[in-house]
């Protein structure tokens, strides 16, 4: 856990107000009860009576001062008596009066709502981020109270140059993009999807330190044909069907443009858009802007990493990654980035060429197994179709099952979006893979998309397995005092670092090479004993820890590839100059963390 042992209250401070020192004596161009409406500023019955004074709120509030610590007990207490009092009730509805209880601290005050969050990221991760966020998109119109972030429509196309000048923050550091196309795996969700760019920034503030003054939810409402919303009255988007083609494009493109217009520096990430626009955009953008697609590259890197593990949890070296069976089930933004990642790596290892390392990856869609028989393939799905002449007993369109039983994987990756695929049958049959310790990553989300549960895979596939998901599971309990370890393969473990690295580093692009090193970073940061005993991925208890390693790695890739232009006072030179752990230094101190700082300047 990150307290205030790691960050001295000096440092903490530096952070703090970085951005938003106004000289003068009061720190704060605000008065009254324009600083208690201000959730940046506020500090609730927390402000010392001095500033009640002299910005103008005495009077404002009930006359005691409540400590920092007080109110953070506080609120923690409300938190366990909502627990105590939904005891029992549907999983959905105690799930969302969490988040609800989060979001009004949210809306109130940041620096204690950034606190326990951090504090407590084990808990609050699966309410802020996946699986509940999934069910506050799906109820967004509904859960509506106040906007976050920014919302560019269609119909603002040509005014977008001035609408970006509207957002009151002076600096913006990182954007999360999203068309609400592919919600996780719950579809298009038009304006609703704005959930997952607010619940991954969170996830920046929390894991990355990114001052959360600097950042910027967004989404491109493009329309939706998702036609329960079409038809909702309460629905608030546009009411149309998604633009397609040029149109579409020209609507991002402009988007881009304003954005880098007053943010150059600004770092975007795209989330959540279908496969077709993720992958064009990413082509499009990715030299031009400092850009990166969460689904294509930073699943990828995780998933690279839980697969790198998985050789060692066997007791194999790692060259042995070349002969592992994969089966890929999903065949879209996700499953696609993980094979182009995976198979650069075995070619790496092997010194070969991607056709030859494509050689032990299958990859299923909802068609199934994907051949060069197959008609209508999809263009970014051909390179890794398989040669029907090459195939054993399986043809084309071989369901799971066959292909399973045929294949006898190492590994069974899941990013399909349809839960419970892994079924029974299909978990059953990885008993006879060619593995001593197999593996099955069920990667989907939220919860109810993951294609098995954690307690089917250790009870149908055995107790030797190595596990891991999209969304948490608890450990399960395997008798005689045993737990199956359950990893969560999430994207979380790399994008925050990815754009910390990026934004120190002042990168120009965002390169495979840098995508690659945060991977590494990753794959390498466990223990042999660790992974031996099935642990593939960090405590999401320490995860700043480990992004403060991905940033580092991610940095040291930008210098060594001459794309850091630097960040703030640290010039390329400088960066180009530190050692390793200097570099981590560097990340760390640049990372904000929450604590009431002084709104006026002491006489
Ligand atoms: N754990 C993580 O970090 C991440 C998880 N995901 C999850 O992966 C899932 C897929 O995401 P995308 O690839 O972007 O979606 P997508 O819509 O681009 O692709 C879905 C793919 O699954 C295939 N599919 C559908 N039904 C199937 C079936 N019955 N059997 C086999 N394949 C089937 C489709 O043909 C398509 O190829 C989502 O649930 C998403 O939440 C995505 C990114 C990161
Ligand atoms: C985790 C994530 O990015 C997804 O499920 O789409
Ligand atoms: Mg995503």
């Amino acid at each position: 856990m990150w307290n205030l042992v790691k960050f001295t209250a000096a440092s903490c401070r530096r952070s703090r107000w970085l951005s938003t020192a106004i000289p003068g004596p009061c720190i704060v161009h605000k008065r009254g009860a324009d600083i208690l409406h201000d959730p940046w500023f506020n500090k609730d019955t927390g402000f010392p009576l001095t500033e009640r004074d002299r910005l103008g709120i005495r009077g404002l509030l009930p006359p005691r001062v409540i400590s920092f610590e007080q109110q953070y007990a506080r609120f923690m207490e409300s938190y366990r008596s909502l627990e105590r009092n939904t005891h029992g009730q549907p999983d959905g509805i105690v799930s969302l009066a969490k988040w609800r209880i989060l979001n009004r601290l949210h809306d109130r005050n940041e620096t204690l709502y950034y606190r326990v969050l951090i504090d407590n990221i084990r808990n609050f991760a699966p309410i802020i981020y996946t699986p509940t966020v999934g069910l506050v998109c799906q109820n967004y119109s509904g859960l509506f109270r106040r906007p976050r972030g920014m919302y560019f429509s269609a119909k603002d196309k040509g005014e977008m140059m001035s609408m970006i000048y509207n957002w009151p923050g002076q600096q913006v550091d990182m954007i999360v993009l999203t068309d609400g196309s592919r919600i996780l795996g719950l579809g298009d969700l038009g304006v609703q999807g704005i959930g997952i760019p607010i619940g991954k920034l969170d996830m920046y503030v929390a894991a990355a330190g990114i001052n959360p003054q600097r950042i910027l939810p967004v989404m491109l409402d493009i329309g939706t044909n998702n036609e329960k919303l079409l038809n909702d009255r309460l629905y608030l988007g546009l009411r149309q069907p998604r633009l397609e083609g040029e149109e579409y494009l020209s609507i991002v493109d402009e988007f881009m443009e304003a954005v880098h217009t007053r943010w150059p520096k600004a770092i975007v990430q795209f989330e959540d858009f279908q496969m077709k626009w993720a992958f064009e955009t990413l082509q499009r953008y990715r030299k031009r802007f400092c850009m990166f697609n969460d689904d294509i590259q930073g699943t990828a890197g995780v998933a690279l990493a839980g697969l790198l593990g998985t050789v060692r949890a066997q007791g194999r070296p790692l060259s042995d990654f070349v002969n592992q069976k994969i089966v890929v089930v999903g065949a879209g933004s996700a499953g696609l980035g993980v094979l182009n990642m995976a198979i650069q790596a075995v070619s790496r290892m092997a010194g070969n060429n991607d056709s030859t390392a494509r050689n032990q990856f299958f990859l299923i869609d909802k068609d199934g197994l994907i051949t060069k028989e197959r008609t209508n393939i999809d263009p970014a799905a051909a390179p890794f179709a398989k040669d029907p002449r090459e195939l054993e007993g399986l043809s084309e369109g071989a369901n799971l099952l066959e292909v399973v039983k045929k294949v006898r994987p190492h590994v069974l990756l899941g990013l399909s979006g349809v839960g419970g695929i892994f079924n029974e049958e299909v978990l059953k049959a990885m008993r006879e893979s060619d593995s001593s310790k197999p593996a099955i990553f069920a990667m989907s989300n939220p919860t109810m998309n993951a294609e098995c549960t954690a307690a089917d895979a250790f009870k149908y596939a055995g107790e030797n397995i190595v596990f891991a998901s999209g969304s948490p599971f608890e450990n399960v309990a395997l008798g005689n005092g045993k737990f199956g370890h359950v990893n969560q393969a999430n994207n979380m473990y790399l994008f925050p670092g990815i754009g910390l690295g990026s934004l120190l580093s002042g990168a120009r692009y965002i390169t495979d090479g840098m995508l690659q090193a945060a991977a590494e970073c990753l794959a390498s940061y466990m223990t042999d004993e660790e992974v031996q005993s099935g642990i593939l991925y960090p405590s999401i208890d320490s995860i700043r820890e480990i992004t403060a390693e991905v940033g580092a790695a991610v940095l040291r890739s930008a210098v060594s590839e001459n794309l850091a232009e630097g960040h703030g006072d640290v010039g390329p030179r400088e960066l180009r100059l530190m050692a390793k752990e200097e570099t981590i230094e560097y990340i760390k101190r640049n990372m904000w963390f929450p604590i009431y700082s002084p709104l006026v300047h002491e006489k």
